[in-house]
């Protein structure tokens, strides 16, 4: 698991989205936003019920973060992470992100 940043507001970030429908959440790139958030998630149970979508702005980042998240947890890519771009997708039924 990475030590990033965003890490240590982990309960903060969490007990904001119990209490709240839009949650807005600001940090420098490369604080962890889109690796750490979507592992933060689904280790509170939100993906009991439905799936967590990270976007990116270039298909290169999409794959990027994909891999580096199932990297992280050494778990294969396209299972419960995976990405889906124009004319590609690695994802099955076990997605959650
Ligand atoms: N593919 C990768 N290979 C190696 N390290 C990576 C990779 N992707 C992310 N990282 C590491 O994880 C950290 C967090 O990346 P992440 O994409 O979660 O940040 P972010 O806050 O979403 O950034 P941004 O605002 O630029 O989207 C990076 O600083 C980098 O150290």
């Amino acid at each position: 698991m990475a030590n990033l940043p965003i890490l240590q507001f982990e309960e903060k970030i969490v007990e904001t989205g119990e209490k709240n429908s839009v949650v807005v959440i600001i940090g420098e790139t490369g604080s962890g936003k889109s690796t750490q958030l979507s592992q933060i998630l689904p280790r509170h149970g939100y993906t009991k019920s439905g799936i967590i979508a990270i976007t990116q702005p270039r298909r290169v980042a999409a794959v990027s973060v994909s891999r580096r998240v199932a990297q992280e947890l050494d778990v294969p890519l396209g299972e419960d992470f995976g990405y889906a771009i124009r004319f590609e997708d690695r994802i099955s039924s076990k997605t959650q992100d």
